[in-house]
């Protein structure tokens, strides 16, 4: 496994993933505290000039200064950081995270399983984002910790007591400010939360009116989506309220602080010991002192919120940032056209699994110990109760979930990298419920590959009457902005899609579950030619009786293994289910493949 070490400090984490924006980023921080220096040099302008105004000569020139410092500090700011160099560092921290999250889950699949159900997404979106500020955003505030450090050094000089008070004051304001951040942090969380909650059930309500209307609970689901709202109203305002406490105190803290500065150095003045000088370095460094310890005051906040945004992505990448692939990433076997292009060989090809265990996280439940030996040109078929772990052990054995212990052979070689190893069979795999993209047919089924393979995959999918009968054939637009497809349409779409991979291992979970009797008929005479390795889940009697191989499944664990006879001869859990199967169609299933 290639890349580099994400490392378990936040820091490093950070020096990790600014790799390949370092220049930019140490640019970037550079000019920030040029920019620092410049506004330190106009306080002491701006002292230098009240000094100097009872005096002869001398204004202009102080003018010229100044008006030079901030003609350079504005080309600076706008021109080269906020239009260049900000950009770069955020955006290119993003684009690299992004690659590398999705090169990572597109080679490794398992990845998605190293996270919280449902949280890639976030990981992808947010996590990143929040990161990308975050490197953006931390040069700004190095800077004002070094404007910080040299003003309170200079204003101290002045006078000690004043600046004293000053500061105790702008760090309580401060300290305001950072909890008022916090808690808009956290209502704006609930506020998003609340929202999606919303959303969430509109659209749950919108795709069943329906069913609401039949049980005549439109008044109970309007009820209950008016609730929902009322939280999400109160979460907003909430939110709301901490926006504007917080705008309040930093918007405020400057004519505060010179006030408090008049009332201390009015005596002082009087007695000539604070000149009007001072007071002009004081009333200046005081604007820009309320910015930066407001900013200062945001660190830990930023701080926790990147450090728990990297841990996720960390987790997500595996420890480790791979830098992003310089060739196209390598499909999963069988769904894309770089394959590796392997030699049909004469030597005997078989797929063994060895003590393979694999549990969902946080639960027993999974599968346990599975051995199994396909060679090639012979079908496997899965079969057992709902929640046996079919399913669990096809993805397992595909490298879609890493597995706790057990291998999976390929002539006896261990695959590491189901996705990418060129020692693997070229895969193609038919997952129980198919995603198709919006998109035409002819786009979901070739994935980018050019269309040679295209008829025969249609062809074998039994898709051909489908098409002849679609107003634009394979143009037809499908998915979710397109023609609604029927779940059996879907599902040999998703076996086209697996064709048109030539692949050499047919993996298919559960997929003619939606098919009439003739049509998974002739898709199974098609499929099962005796050159292609099939591995699938079925409960059907046809395609059981076809198989070389019967696996009987039942809490993880293979129950039995054999052909469908040996199997019905010896598992009570094949009796159970055989006597669960519906006789009529059960016997009509047995006769046809007879
Ligand atoms: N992501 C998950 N997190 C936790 N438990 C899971 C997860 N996916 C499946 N399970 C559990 O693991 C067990 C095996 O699930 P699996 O989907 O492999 O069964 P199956 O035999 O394929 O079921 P079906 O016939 O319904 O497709 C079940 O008890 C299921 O509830």
């Amino acid at each position: 496994m290639g890349g580099e070490k994400l490392g378990r400090s936040v820091f490093g984490r950070l020096v990790a993933v600014l790799r390949g924006s370092t220049r930019a980023y140490w640019a970037l921080t550079g000019l920030w505290m040029l920019l620092r220096v410049g506004t330190l040099s106009v306080g002491l302008l701006f002292q230098w000039f009240f000094d100097e105004l009872g005096a002869e000569g001398g204004v202009w020139a102080i003018i010229a200064l100044v008006a030079a410092v901030e003609a350079a500090r504005l080309f600076l700011q706008f021109g080269v950081m906020i239009n260049r160099l900000e950009p770069r560092v955020q955006y290119g921290t993003t684009t690299r995270l992004r690659s590398a999250l999705l090169g990572t889950a597109l080679s490794e699949p398992g990845a998605t399983s190293r996270t919280v159900p449902g949280e890639s997404l976030r990981t992808v979106g947010e996590d990143v984002e929040e990161t990308g500020f975050f490197v953006a955003w931390a040069p700004t505030n190095l800077a004002h910790w070094l404007f910080v450090a040299v003003a309170i050094t200079v204003m101290m000089r002045i006078d000690v007591t004043v600046t004293a008070a000053l500061l105790s004051l702008l760090f309580l304001l401060a300290l305001v400010t950072a909890v008022a951040h916090s808690r808009f942090l956290r209502h704006r969380r609930e506020t998003r939360a609340a929202s999606g909650r919303v959303a969430g059930a509109l659209r749950e309500m919108f795709g069943a009116v329906g069913a609401v209307r039949a049980a005549t609970a439109e008044t109970r689901v309007s009820a209950h989506v008016a609730r929902l709202n009322a939280a999400r109203a109160r979460a907003a305002v909430r939110e709301e309220l901490y926006a504007v406490v917080q705008r309040t105190v930093i918007g405020n803290a400057a004519p505060i602080g010179i006030g408090l500065l008049l009332l201390l150095i009015a005596g002082r003045m009087g007695e000539g010991t604070f000149g009007v000088g001072d007071l002009a370095l004081f009333a200046f460094y005081l604007l820009v002192l309320t910015e930066a310890l407001g900013s200062m005051g945001m660190l830990s906040v930023r701080l926790q919120r990147v450090s728990v945004a990297l841990g996720r992505i960390a987790g997500f990448l595996g420890g480790r940032l791979r830098p992003p692939p310089s060739h196209p990433v390598p499909a999963p076997r069988g769904r894309g056209g770089s394959e590796p292009d392997r030699k049909a060989t004469a030597s005997p090809r078989r797929l063994s699994v060895h003590g393979l265990t694999y549990h969902h996280p946080g639960t027993h439940r999974g599968v346990e110990d599975v051995d199994l030996l396909m060679e090639s040109g012979t079908v496997t078929v899965i079969t057992g109760r709902v929640g046996s772990g079919k399913t669990t052990l096809l993805r397992a054995v595909l490298g879609l979930l890493p597995p706790e212990r057990g291998e999976v052979l390929w002539n006896g070689r261990p695959i590491s990298d189901p996705a990418s190893s060129p020692t693997a069979p070229r895969l193609g795999y038919t997952p129980q419920v198919p995603r198709l993209f919006s998109g035409t047919l002819r786009e979901n089924i070739l994935l980018g590959r050019d269309d040679a393979t295209f008829d025969e995959a249609v062809r074998l999918a039994v898709l051909e009457p489908d098409l002849a009968a679609m107003p634009d054939g394979p143009d037809t637009v499908v998915g979710p902005r397109g023609l609604r497809l029927s779940g059996g349409q879907i599902q040999r779409v998703a076996i086209a899609r697996m064709l048109a991979g030539r692949p050499e291992l047919l993996v298919m979970d559960d997929v003619s579950s939606a098919l009439d009797t003739s049509t998974e008929r002739s898709l199974w005479d098609g499929l099962l030619n005796g050159t292609a390795t099939v591995l699938a889940v079925s409960h059907r009697p046809a395609l059981l009786r076809a198989a070389d191989r019967v696996v009987v499944l039942d809490a993880g664990r293979v129950e039995a293994l054999g052909t469908y006879e040996e199997v019905m001869a010896v598992s009570a859990e094949m009796a159970r289910l055989h006597a669960a199967t519906d006789p009529p169609s059960g016997a009509r299933m047995v006769e046809e493949s007879g």
